[in-house]
């Protein structure tokens, strides 16, 4: 039996539909084995993958295990399951946004930061001789956080769903949650204390330290990262192409200030350039200025390079 780089992908949620899109822009389309009850799927165009469809907070214990090589997952819950050692987080998605946060009733309204917060524990305690009650599933996350801002006296009720909902229970005072639109906060009556942001999460791809690195495995590994990689490099950048009888004084200067680089320069004059996509128009219209008839701005499918920053991230991490 050959062994299989095991993929781990969203199987319900809010980050299951893009994680699908991203493999499949990668031209590495997840597909489900036998219909949609089915989780175990493969991965089109790489061998020796096998894709496990588990939910977000799953994947990271999957990841910090070494069950799982590759998974998408929300950075709020690497944090949270205080996995960072075990695995490293390749990259961004650009994905499933949202900020954990501490929240308490609008109607406190003297309360805004986290010191007032350490002042209502304090009065908490002092007048009615219990701890204030922080509502969360984040429970390391808050631990940490309300540490390093020196707020001591409260007790954390750990809560599985409908954290909002908790103050106006009368379950608890305080609430840490994740957060994107902010509605739900405002439906039950609540509001970010101004320092009250404690991570910026998004969807990331992350690989398991732990995992058994074969190097079989690391060739797939490298193969579906140059994969990932060239299509963020198609994405981000865009291809010129201008005909130019003469170069300009300092070409090379100016090119560099729009972070552009010179790509292919033919007899004919055509010059063939690579730029921020940002930069693209503003690049062309300058190329415009110093002669060209005319610039082509294209973007490609994929932009492969010698270098593969993606897996150069992965051996780095995993080590000889
Ligand atoms: N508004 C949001 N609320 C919650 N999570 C969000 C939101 N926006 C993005 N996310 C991200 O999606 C991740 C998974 O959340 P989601 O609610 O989709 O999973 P779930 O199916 O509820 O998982 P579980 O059953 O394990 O809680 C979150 O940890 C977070 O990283
Ligand atoms: O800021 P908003 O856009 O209002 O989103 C925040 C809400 O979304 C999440 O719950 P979800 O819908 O994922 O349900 P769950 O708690 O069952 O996972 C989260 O736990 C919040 O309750
Ligand atoms: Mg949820």
């Amino acid at each position: 039996m050959s062994e299989k780089l095991v993929l781990a992908v969203p199987s319900k949620g809010r980050l299951q539909e893009n994680a699908n899109a991203f493999f499949a822009r990668a031209g590495l389309a997840v597909q489900q084995a036998r219909g949609a009850r089915d989780y175990r799927g493969v991965l089109g165009g790489v061998d020796n993958v096998e894709v496990a469809f588990l939910s977000a907070s799953e994947i990271v214990r999957n990841l910090a295990s070494g069950a799982v090589h590759f998974g998408i997952t929300g950075e709020d819950l690497v944090v949270e399951a205080e996995a960072q050692d075990k695995v490293e987080l390749l990259t961004k998605l650009g994905f499933g946004h949202a900020n954990v946060v501490v929240a308490v009733p609008q109607a406190w309204i003297d309360v805004r930061d986290m010191d007032d917060l350490d002042d209502v524990a304090l009065s908490f305690r002092a007048r009615r001789g219990m701890r204030m009650r922080v509502a969360t599933k984040y429970v390391n996350t808050t631990r940490a956080f309300f540490r390093d801002h020196g707020v001591t006296d409260y007790h954390i009720v750990e809560s599985l769903g409908a954290t909002e909902g908790a103050p106006a229970a009368g379950l608890a005072e305080v609430i840490v949650d994740i957060t994107s639109t902010g509605a739900t906060l405002v439906a039950n009556g609540l509001k970010v204390l101004d320092d009250g942001v404690i991570l910026r999460s998004e969807a990331n791809l992350v690989a398991s330290v732990t995992a058994p690195w074969s190097p079989d495995l690391r060739e797939t590994a490298r193969q579906i990262l140059a994969r990932i990689a060239a299509e963020e490099e198609a994405r981000s950048t865009r291809e010129l192409v201008a005909t130019l009888h003469s170069e300009p004084d300092g070409f090379a200067k100016s090119l560099d200030g729009f972070g552009a680089r010179l790509r292919r320069r033919n007899a004919d004059g055509r010059i063939t350039m690579f730029a921020p996509k940002a930069q693209a128009p503003a690049l062309a219209d300058w190329l415009i200025g110093q002669g060209a008839e005319d610039v082509i701005v294209r973007q490609s499918d994929y932009v492969f390079t010698a270098k593969n920053p993606l897996y150069e991230k992965l051996v780095t991490r995993l080590g000889a």
